[in-house]
């Protein structure tokens, strides 16, 4: 009976040790058919960890770099990153592209054409009229009013006129070499070839250059100030700018892609803020960056002259206490003829004008507002705009000038 007890035990030890076996092998084997992890993460992120889903497909504000962290190139070198760069910088937001301005060197060399085909009804027509078989007191009228129409101005046109009556009267018979020879020579002397045309960028002082551009809204100022920016760097020098003009925020957007465009920083003020404070601190940061010259482009309403008088005024004081203003260059626009002796008359009396910036000579026959102006500031005409593009700014150039006037 014992025997038998002890093996239905052992036969129910044995049975309970196959089945938990079993049990084992059968839990084993379904660990690995388990449903697969779900995407939704097990572990919770800390507070203040990113969240993910809706928030990370947000994107994030890439840090942008002012103007002022903007390093800048070189003065006249194209900035491009080098090869095993660019591959990093594709997250970079765009950089505006830094253009390399034409050399000034002949620049009138290409826009001569231009001021040919505006100009040349003038010498021509002088030309035609000189040539005539009888020069009686009928052409000698023509002569006078070719001048005054292409706005040479009346006092300089009477001097013309004398000194051609008599070269003419003692050169006797005349060849269209003679006549071509002696125009040339007079015009160039009612030009000036002597006057200082040199663009004053370089300080006396151990500072940039301050120059201040001034004129009447719409004569091409800004545009000016722009190309102006170009025709320094390229020729090496770095420039800042200052968006004086205040009144209108457009004008130092303008002026801020002008500058851009050329690795020029433009120091700008709030829309309608103080114009001599937006200069102060042009030349200010201009000193600041060891810049070589500091160009101001500055608002011209000729609402009441009291006003203007008040601002530029203003504007010149204030830049002066950081030193003296090199260059005020009078941008006027060829087009307007009389009208911008007018302004100019005004601009004069208001701040001393060192220079004329004479725009859109390829839009308008009367050249002679170069004679014209020049008599009545009693300063030079230093650049002339010859077209809308970038580097259409060329300096002025007497010989150049006349040539183009009489063509070839
Ligand atoms: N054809 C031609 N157009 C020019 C020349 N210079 C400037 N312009 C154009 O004249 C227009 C007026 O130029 P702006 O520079 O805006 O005039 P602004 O005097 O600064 O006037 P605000 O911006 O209102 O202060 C623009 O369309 C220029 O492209 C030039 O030499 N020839």
């Amino acid at each position: 009976m014992e025997t038998v007890i002890l093996a239905v035990v052992i036969a129910l030890v044995v049975v309970g040790a196959l089945s938990g076996l079993v049990v084992g092998t059968r839990r084993k084997k379904r660990l690995p058919s388990a449903p697969p992890p779900t995407a939704e993460p097990q572990i919770t992120a800390p507070p203040a960890e990113p969240h993910v889903g809706e928030e990370a497909e947000t994107p994030q504000e890439e840090p942008r770099r002012t103007i002022e962290e903007v390093g800048l190139p070189e003065a006249g070198t194209t900035v491009a990153p080098p090869p095993e760069e660019a591959a990093e910088v594709v997250e970079e937001p765009a950089a505006p592209a830094v253009e390399v301005p034409e050399p000034t060197a002949g620049r009138l060399v290409r826009l001569r054409s231009r001021l040919s085909r505006s100009q040349n009804t003038l010498g021509k027509g002088l030309l035609s009229l000189l040539s005539r078989e009888h020069l009686d007191e009928d052409t000698w009228e023509e002569i006078e009013d070719t001048l005054l129409t292409a706005d040479v101005g009346v006092a300089p046109t009477q001097e013309l006129v004398e000194r051609l009556r008599t070269r003419v009267k003692v050169l006797g018979t005349r060849t269209p070499a003679e006549l071509r020879a002696l125009l040339r020579e007079e015009l160039l002397t009612l030009v000036g070839p002597g006057l200082d045309r040199t663009l004053h960028t370089e300080s006396p002082q151990d500072q940039p250059a301050v120059l201040m551009v001034v004129g009447v809204n719409g004569t091409g100022k800004t545009t000016t100030t722009g190309k102006l920016a170009r025709v320094l760097v390229a020729d090496g020098r770095s420039v800042v700018l200052g968006a004086a003009d205040t009144f209108r925020a457009a004008a130092a957007d303008q002026l801020q892609t002008w500058g851009e465009r050329v690795g020029a920083r433009t120091v700008r003020g709030p829309e309608g803020g103080d114009p001599a404070s937006v200069a102060f601190d042009a030349v200010k940061e201009g000193i600041a960056e060891g810049a070589d010259v500091v160009l101001i482009d500055t608002a011209g309403r000729l609402h009441t002259k009291t006003g203007l008088m008040d601002e530029l005024g203003k504007v010149k004081r204030v830049v002066e206490k950081h030193g003296p203003v090199d260059e005020v260059i009078l941008v006027l626009d060829a087009t307007t003829g009389q009208n911008g002796l007018v302004q100019a008359r005004v601009f004069a009396e208001v701040v001393d004008i060192t220079g004329i910036a004479l725009t859109k000579l390829d839009g308008t026959a009367k050249g002679g507002i170069v004679v014209a102006v020049q008599r009545e500031l009693g300063v030079p005409v230093k650049l002339i705009g010859l077209g809308e593009g970038p580097d259409d700014l060329a300096p002025f150039e007497p010989e150049a000038f006349v040539d183009a006037l009489i063509g070839d």
